[in-house]
């Protein structure tokens, strides 16, 4: 029988016991949206002639760097023994970073597709996705996807699957997102293997918001998947953590463009909208109930995303800050997580601090703004949040090194991780070396099969938020791959090091290190800092202080630079030419204190991008 012949057109999805809530979890690039559009093409809902890849990835980004940053739910059609089901595919983000995203994905679901590269194997956020299906308590399909591949060692990772899971080898599904090999088979197994979802028609209306979207033009969209009770258009609705109640305007499905609906009940999943404009009035995780008949408790609780790290953010142009403004207040509507407050710094003029969930976080959002906005930006070297006990008791949070207290402090305490490394053997001493190095506390270490090991340690978040990942991968070889979760805090020998021109600080380059790492820190920048510096009419002293103790110095030799040294000859205009360029450049100096710093050399001290650290130098 053909696939097409198969489907049949979405059910009004009224009778919970034909309705399947599944999700796919996977590691980063085990090709969960090639999976998922494979089974929109097979199951008839996306034609084949608008088939684009990776249909459920809509943000432009999103499609560019191939990552799902936010979870979208579908509508499947599936037919079983003639038996018309319905079955609603919930896409999940696979960065550490958003790992409460999936959380909230998962709870909407009975059940999970465990997807692992054929050729890869199980990695680092596979098991933490599977962690956490499992605190869901979700049915778990374990399916090795990519077969098609040459390198695909099916037995192998089935064993290893099994092993991880329980179960037989053989129970593993094998498919092909590529070529769509064995995707029929699944579609069949989701239906026959996972729950139907339970809950009580009559009961007051209890439904999750797992995420909520700004769009332009129809204000937020909610995914929400309901528990109880139904919710139809034109009700008043409630969002149980704030009581905040809006009216129902549009009530829908998606399979996959929305398709309004006569409502939604016991085990549907699809989306609301209310007209609110923010994204924060409907948080995900929130439950939403009816305010006519308001549920009494609601679905367990949820939780204020929690920025780990901060930046600067600086319009390059002092002139566009009030366009970055704007831009950060139009982004904060399509996202939860991100906080700001405006911020100034004697070197870079105004800026906002911006809290991020992770460094993929904030490379996205620098992205959009200066895509979506054409905002030329300079962020600061990121840092994670401390907390600061004075002797008088008083604590301080210190989201940005320039204000760490000087003096009077009892203790310095800094945020905590647990992480989970996953690599072939061999690379055990590597890996626990690094560890080691970034002041790690092994946790335990466990084999998943005779040639692939977990480690886990208890790590500074402020030592693997960086450089940790690029450097794991270059000692593994491309195979190691790292998970971590928050892990409260412990209290550290940890100092600010400030950066001295002349004597004036400059608040742009102060960093707060451990103890031992602030010499390094101050050589480093000092370093850089000579190198980046045009030389001045005097000597210029560079300095790394911590307190009032020097560190490290360099210093800038002094020379009389004559423009006009070049120009031989009596060629007036040239002459001017060159008087005229040399104001341009001036005006694009900062003064730091005598010294004139050149803009670049602030953005190049401060990145980490290679290619602006060439431009800078050029
Ligand atoms: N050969 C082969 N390649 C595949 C298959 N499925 C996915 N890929 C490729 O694997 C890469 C990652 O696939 P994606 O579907 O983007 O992976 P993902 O898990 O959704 O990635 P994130 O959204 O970033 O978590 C892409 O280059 C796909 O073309 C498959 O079955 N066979």
């Amino acid at each position: 029988m053909s696939p097409m012949a198969r489907t049949a057109p979405v059910p009004a999805a009224t009778d919970p016991a034909i309705i399947r809530n599944f999700c796919i979890i996977a590691h980063i690039d085990h090709g969960k949206s090639t999976l998922a559009d494979r089974m929109l093409q097979l199951t008839g809902v996306v034609e084949q002639r608008d088939m684009k890849a990776q249909y459920l990835d809509r943000m432009d980004i999103e499609r560019e760097r191939g990552i799902t940053i936010k979870s979208q739910a579908v509508r499947i059609p599936w037919e079983v023994d003639g038996e018309a089901f319905c079955l609603n595919m919930i896409d999940t983000p696979g960065h550490v970073d958003f790992t409460y995203e999936v959380s909230r994905s998962l709870a909407a679901c009975e059940g999970a597709i465990l997807l692992v590269d054929a050729a890869q194997g199980i990695e680092a956020q596979t098991l933490a996705n599977l962690y956490l299906a499992m605190e869901n308590n979700l049915t778990i399909i374990p399916v090795l996807n990519k077969i098609d591949l040459p390198a695909a060692q099916p037995e192998k990772y089935a064993a290893e699957l099994a092993g991880l899971i329980g179960g037989d080898p053989e129970d593993v599904l094998l498919v092909s997102g590529k070529t769509g090999v064995g995707v029929e088979a699944l579609l069949d197994k989701i239906v026959r293997d996972l729950p139907a979802p339970v809950g009580d028609p009559d009961a007051p209306a209890r439904a999750m918001i797992f995420d909520s979207v700004y769009d332009t033009y129809r204000g937020v969209v909610t995914y929400v998947r309901v528990v109880d009770g139904n919710l139809s258009p034109r009700e008043r609705i409630q969002m149980m953590s704030t009581r905040a109640s809006h009216e129902l305007l549009e009530i829908g499905v998606s399979s996959p463009e929305p398709t309004p609906s006569k409502g939604l009940g016991v085990g549907e999943v699809g989306y609301l909208i209310t007209g609110v404009k923010d994204v924060r009035q409907s948080k995900v995780g929130d439950t939403v109930t009816n305010l006519a008949k308001p549920a009494a408790e609601s679905l367990g609780g949820y939780q204020d995303p929690k920025p780990m790290v901060f930046s600067g953010l600086y319009p390059m142009d002092g002139t566009d800050y009030p366009i970055l403004r704007d831009a950060l207040d139009k982004l904060k509507l399509n996202d939860a997580a991100l906080i700001y407050e405006p911020e100034t710094s004697a070197a870079l003029g105004f800026g906002f601090r911006v809290g991020f969930l992770g460094l993929l976080h904030l490379e996205i959002v620098r992205e959009r703004l200066e895509r979506e906005f054409n905002l030329d930006l300079i962020s600061t070297a990121p840092n994670v949040v401390y907390e600061v006990t004075l002797e008088d008791k008083k604590v301080v949070t210190v989201t940005n090194p320039s204000e760490f207290p000087v003096g009077k402090i009892a203790e310095v305490r800094e945020p905590m991780v647990s992480a989970t490394i996953l690599a072939p053997n061999e690379f055990v001493g590597a890996i626990m070396e690094l560890c080691q190095s970034r002041r790690g506390i092994m946790g335990g270490m466990d084999y998943l099969s005779e040639d692939r090991v977990e480690i886990r340690y208890r790590l500074p978040l402020a030592e693997i938020v960086f450089d940790f990942f690029d450097i794991l991968k270059s000692k593994t070889r491309g195979y190691g791959s790292l998970d971590w979760k928050a892990d409260g805090e412990q209290v550290a020998d940890l100092v600010k090091v400030d950066i001295l021109l002349q004597g004036e600080q400059v608040d742009a380059f102060s960093a707060i290190t451990h103890r031992d790492k602030a010499y390094p820190y101050g050589v480093m920048m000092t370093g850089k800092l000579r190198e980046l510096i045009p030389r001045q009419q005097f000597e210029v002293p560079i300095q790394a202080a911590i307190g009032a103790r020097i560190i490290a110095r360099e210093s800038i030799r002094a020379i009389r630079k004559d423009v006009l040294a070049k120009c031989y000859g009596g060629d007036i205009t040239r002459k001017r030419k060159l008087l005229e360029k040399q104001k341009e450049g001036k005006k694009r100096m900062k003064m730091v204190g005598r010294v004139e710093v050149p803009q670049e050399a602030f953005i190049a001290a401060l990145s980490s991008d290679e290619h602006v650290k060439d431009k800078a130098k050029k």
